[in-house]
């Protein structure tokens, strides 16, 4: 079975991780093998002592990235929902895939910061409202939005099944699912 890699880039709270859980699931279903790189995980284990700094990120997106290409060059589905705020730190990414043959996607889940911080899944805009936090990417850190992503994914205006079926539709249409 063919192996890709497909980075969802957006703010945090934007549906990244639903989005990647979603899908994984239907793919699942469908025979393939898929793995979620979760920003969260990895950086408990993979990117354990990395922080915000652009220099950090972009330790922490290239680590991600040189994961998903061993993954996804063996016949795995690499889901990664990660940030990955620079747009260099993410060319780098898909640079190394395409010098590998790999396939790769890039998808913006492109939810608006106002929409975000109203989710606020895990308390951060809260808290950098608070002055708990700085350094919160969207509000008081760069965003980068990709300027011609594979996909953009509008999340504030579908539901969850929504968004996921038109990722399912995108990697129909490469050949991949
Ligand atoms: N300052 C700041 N800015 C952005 N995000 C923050 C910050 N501090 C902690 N977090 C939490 O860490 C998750 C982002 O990690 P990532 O590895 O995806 O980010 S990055 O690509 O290295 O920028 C991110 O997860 P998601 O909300 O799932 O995107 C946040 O929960
Ligand atoms: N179309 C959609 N796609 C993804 N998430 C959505 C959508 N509509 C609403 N949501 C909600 O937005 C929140 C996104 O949270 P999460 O996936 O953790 O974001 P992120 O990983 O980008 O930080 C979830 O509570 C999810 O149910």
């Amino acid at each position: 079975m063919t192996g890709a890699t497909i980075w969802l880039t957006g703010l945090p709270s934007a549906g990244k991780t639903t989005l990647a859980h979603e899908l994984a699931g239907r793919l699942r279903g469908e025979g393939h093998r898929v793995e979620v790189l979760d920003g969260d995980e990895i950086r408990e284990f993979l990117s354990a002592g990395l922080g915000f700094s652009r220099e950090d990120r972009h330790t922490n997106v290239q680590r991600i990235g040189f994961v998903a290409e061993l993954l996804a060059s063996n016949g795995v589905k690499a889901l990664v929902p990660v940030i990955a705020p620079y747009a260099d730190s993410r060319e780098a990414v898909r640079k190394r895939h395409q010098s590998e043959g790999t396939a790769y996607l890039e998808v913006h889940v492109a939810t608006p910061v106002e929409v975000c911080s109203e989710r606020d899944v895990k308390g951060l805009y809260a808290k950098q409202a608070a002055g708990e936090i700085s350094g919160l990417t969207g509000v008081d850190d760069p965003y980068e939005a990709p300027e011609s992503p594979d996909l953009r994914i509008e999340s504030h205006t579908q539901t969850v099944q929504e968004s996921a079926a038109a990722l399912h539709t995108l990697l129909t249409e490469r050949g991949l699912a």
